[in-house]
This record gives C-alpha cells, structure tokens and sequence, in this order.
C-alpha cells in the first residue's frame, strides 16, 4: 500500500491531467467507480443506504457512488450537505450526469430534520462529505453531519478519508468514526498517525488508474511494510556459508543501574542471526549477563573510562557494526564513548543513551561514510529535534525525513506504526505490534534485533524493516495466543524470536519453493 502527503496528491492529480489527459471529472468517475464496487461487495439488496456527499470533490466521489449503486438495484438516498450553486464543478457535473439518469437528491441545509429521520432508518451510511481539502476546524453543516453519524451508530463507509481529519497530521478536531476507508489510489498519511488513525477502521486501496509513472515522479517512495514484503525478503544462508559470513558485531549496553539492558539487547542480537558477538560492558555486571548468554563473547573494562581507551583501537576485534546505547548511562564517559564510536568504519546502530549523547555531535553523523541507524522513541526524537512529543507525533513522516536526509542516516522513529526512513528519504511504515510493546525493555530488545539484522542483509533498510516487524509481530502472536496485552515481558519477545522465525522461514519456503 503506498502512503501519499496531501500536496503530493494534488500533484499527482495535476499531472495526470495535464500531462497524460485523463481530467478530473474522468478521475473522479474512476474514484466513484472503485468505490462503489468495493461499498457493492459488502452491502445487501435490503440494505437502506445513505450517501452523504460535500460540496467538493470528495462529494462528487460519493455523487458517482450513489448513481452506480441505485443503477444496480439498491436502496440509496443521496444527501447533498449543500445547495447546488457552492457545489465544486466537477462534482456539479456528476450530479447533473446523477439526475440524467433521473435520479432525485435531497439537501441538508434545507431538511435538518428529515436527515435525522432518514439516518435513523438506515443500515448503511456512505461517507462522502470532506477529503483531502479539508483545512483547520471543521466548520458549517459538516460539524453537525458529522456529529449526528457517530451518533446513530451505523455502519459507515469513508471515502478517501474519515470525513474532518486532516490528511497530513494526526491532530482531531471532530471526525467521522469509520468503518472502513476506501482510499484513493493510496493511503494518505495521517492513516498512520495518532489520534487520527483510530477513526479509520478498516483500510481499503482503490485503484484510479492514475499511471504508475505520475505517482514516481510527484511522490516519495512511502509505503506500509507488511508480512508479504517480510517474505519476500527474508535472507537465505547459502550453504557454503560460515560465521564469518554473518559478521562480528560487538553490542555496548548496560551499566551498573542498569545490567538487563545489555542482556535484552545482546541476546535479541544473538536470536537475530549475528555470526559472532561480542557483549562491550563494565566488569561488574559480567556476572549477571553471562549466565544469560554463553555463546557471547566479552569485551570488559572496569569503568566506562577503561572502555574508552579501547574503542579508540577497536581493529583486532574485525567488527562489521556496533550497536550502542541501551543501558549505558548518561555521564562525560559514556559521551566521549559514542563520540568515538562515531569515527568507527562500520555499520552504528545508536539507541537510548546514545542518542541523548550524539546529539551535539550530529555534524560528525553527517560525515560518516558507512551506515548510520538511529532509532528513537517520539520522546528521543522531540529531544533531538528540540520539539515537543507532539509536535513529532503529529507529524511524524516529514519530522522524520527531514531529520534523516540532512543526516544521512538510517531513521527508525519507533511507536505504533514505526516508521523507517532511508537517507534519501525513502519510507516503510510498519504494520506488526500492539501496546503490549509499551514496557521497559522492549526497545533495547529492538536495538539487539536491529544490529543482528543489519549484517544479514545488503539492503539496510529491509534489515530494519524485518527487524521492526518482527518484534511487533511476536507481540501480535503472544497477544493472541498465551498473553495479554498486560503481561507481555521484553523476554518473551526474546523467546518469540525463534518460533516466529521459523514459521516465516516455513512460510516462505512454501511460498517460493526454497
Ligand atoms: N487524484 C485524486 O486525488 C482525486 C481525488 N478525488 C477526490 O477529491 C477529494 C479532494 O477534493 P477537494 O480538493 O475538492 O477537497 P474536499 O476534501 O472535497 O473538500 C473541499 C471542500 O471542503 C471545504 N472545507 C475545507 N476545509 C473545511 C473545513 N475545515 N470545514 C468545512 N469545510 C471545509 C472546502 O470549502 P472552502 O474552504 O473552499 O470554503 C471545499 O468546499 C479527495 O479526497 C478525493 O475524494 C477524486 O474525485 C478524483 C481524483
Ligand atoms: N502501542 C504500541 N503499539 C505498537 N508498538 C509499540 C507500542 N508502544 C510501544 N511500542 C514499541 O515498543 C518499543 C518500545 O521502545 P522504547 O520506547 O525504546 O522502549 P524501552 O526504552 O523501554 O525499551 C518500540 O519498538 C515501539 O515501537
Ligand atoms: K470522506
């Protein structure tokens, strides 16, 4: 599913008419069109529908929606929330092409009451009211229309958008409660921003037959990362392989207040495919990791100072990327650790502490010439930003690219649909995970995950993507399996690695036949 800003939308909209010919009322045919045989699948011959369509060109979507449905048989009242005279050209000219067709249409602003009536006695409502166009608070009729919907509680089908959100941002003022969304050609992004992406049920892509070429050049590459793109991209070990294949990664974690960071994020390294690991931590809490991972190898120091005469000469190690940050703690040591770091010719995957630490050192991000991965929570983020949590969260997709391409980095802006920016700005919404996440660890389990990923693959964006979705989807699994959304520790992610892994592994294998 590709994900659209509003202005990329329009600019699409604008070259395919221009260049290629195919005019808006042509478009807006096809939007109806789609829509209607999506609404026509999900409906029955006794159902009492209403379509409520706006003055733009939203409600010339539902205008041809309306006549498309009464033509093959159903029970379809079209509401019109304005007089003719303000109604957007396009849309005049669906419902003159709706009356031709001798079809008759009521308007709100002139039977408030009858409008009530008529949504009381239907089972169906069809949501054409606002689109993309819609700016700021919702004014007029439409804050009424919209509040009387929810109300009646019915089944309500969306078109392109919950009618009152704003297509970019999450922000809500009033909006329509869907039960599925039939987008156009595209998600747009606020699908995938909070609170708006809770008003959108169901998502559904209708295709408009706008030419693949048009969204290539008016848009970025956004899209959602599901199980078919996990599949399909999944590494396979060649049999000739051996650890050295897989490379050296060496994970700096944890401190004295803080040893299990260096467990979690460690061991979901291990789980994650690395050939060799080696664990960077103070002395004192070697004790109560190794227990946990035998297989690991130990790079000790006795203070954080000791370690950072080391990371000055890390070659004997041969590593092929580092992942540093959970659990390190914040002093004038650990600074100057990740300063160093940064100067290491490998593949970095900074988190937590470290990212508090990089920031005044981002210029020397910019100049690094191997892969850069950071990946924040809103919180991190809004700190690296010098914004606030919801300044980010409203706006995650261009905070994020922005961030990520004056950089040059990797961006993995975690939360509920993470999503993972590319330094040209590519991006890959994740579909996996629920808030049985939302505990303490569960990042740095990410963290392990991400740096045993990087080396399995040549493509990095799709080592994090896997890596996101994975996490995510074991938490799905527990959740529906043997958990509860409350009881869900970072160790069970851990312990989910495996059995996840190999049901994809099996999946794919009958997928693709190896
Ligand atoms: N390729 C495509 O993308 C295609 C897109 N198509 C469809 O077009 C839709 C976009 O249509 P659009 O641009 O006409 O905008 P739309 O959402 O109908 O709203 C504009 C109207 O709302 C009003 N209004 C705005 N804000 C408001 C507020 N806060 N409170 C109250 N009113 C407000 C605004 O009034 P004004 O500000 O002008 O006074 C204007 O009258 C898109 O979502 C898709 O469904 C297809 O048909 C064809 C191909
Ligand atoms: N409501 C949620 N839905 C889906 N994933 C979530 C949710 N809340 C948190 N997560 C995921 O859980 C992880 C939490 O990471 P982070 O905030 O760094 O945790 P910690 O620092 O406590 O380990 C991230 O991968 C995030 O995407
Ligand atoms: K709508």
């Amino acid at each position: 599913m590709r994900i659209f800003s509003k202005n990329e939308m329009y600019n699409i909209d604008q070259e395919t008419m221009e260049k290629i010919g195919l005019n808006n009322g042509m478009l807006m045919e096809n939007a109806g069109q789609a829509v209607a045989r999506e609404i026509e699948s999900r409906i029955k011959k006794n159902d009492k529908i209403i379509v409520i369509a706006g003055k733009g060109n939203n409600g010339g979507d539902g205008v041809v929606i309306a006549r498309i449905l009464k033509e093959r048989g159903f029970s379809i009242e079209l509401w019109m929330s304005h007089k003719g005279g303000s109604v957007a050209e396009d849309a005049q000219r669906a419902l003159k092409i709706y009356e031709n067709c001798g079809h008759s249409y009521k308007i709100y602003e002139e039977n408030e009451e009858a409008f009530q009536i008529s949504l009381k006695k239907s089972t169906v409502i069809v949501d054409a009211l606002l689109g993309i166009g819609t700016k700021g608070k919702v004014r007029g009729p439409y804050r009424n229309i919209i509040e009387e919907m929810n109300e009646i509680n019915k089944i309500i089908y969306a078109v392109d958008i919950p009618s009152g959100l704003n297509a970019d941002k999450g922000e809500v003022d009033v909006a329509i409660k869907a039960h599925t969304t039939f987008v156009i050609q595209g998600a747009k992004q606020g699908a995938f921003l909070f609170p708006s992406a809770n008003f959108y049920g169901g998502i559904k892509t209708v295709d408009i037959g706008i030419p693949s070429s048009v969204i290539e050049q008016n848009s970025y590459v956004k899209r959602r990362w599901s199980k078919n793109e996990v599949l399909s991209s999944l590494p396979h070990r060649d049999i000739s392989s051996h650890k050295g294949t897989y490379g050296r990664a060496l994970m700096i974690a944890g401190s004295e207040n803080m040893p299990g960071a260096a467990v979690l994020s460690s061991k979901a390294a291990s789980r994650s495919g690395v050939g060799l690991l080696t664990i960077g931590i103070i002395e004192n809490i070697k004790s109560i990791i190794g227990s946990h991972l035998p297989e690991a190898m130990y790079n000790l120091h006795q203070s954080h100072q000791g370690m950072l005469s080391e990371v000055k000469d890390y070659s004997s190690l041969q590593l092929d990327a580092i992942g540093i940050g959970p659990g390190i703690g914040r002093n004038k040591e650990t600074e100057k650790i990740v300063e160093e770091i940064l100067k290491q010719q490998v593949t970095l995957v900074l988190d937590a502490d470290a990212l508090f630490h990089v920031k005044p050192h981002l210029q020397k991000v910019k100049e690094r010439r191997f892969p850069t991965i950071l990946t924040p929570h809103p919180g991190e983020m809004a700190s690296l930003l010098d914004l606030s949590i919801k300044e980010v969260e409203s706006d995650r997709f261009e905070k994020s690219r922005e961030f990520a391409q004056t950089y040059g980095i990797y961006l993995v802006l975690k939360g509920p649909f993470t999503i993972v920016t590319t330094p040209s700005g590519e991006q890959f919404v994740n579909s996996s995970g629920n808030p049985a996440l939302a505990k303490g660890g569960s990042g740095d389990v990410l963290t392990g995950m991400i740096l045993g990923s990087v080396l399995q693959y040549e493509n990095v964006q799709k080592a994090l993507s896997n890596a996101v979705f994975i996490h995510g989807a074991i938490a799905d699994q527990l959740v529906a399996s043997t958990h509860s959304p409350l009881d869900v520790l970072a160790t069970d992610i851990i312990e989910g690695i495996s059995p996840l892994l190999h049901e994809l592994y099996r999946e794919k294998e009958y997928s693709t036949g190896y």
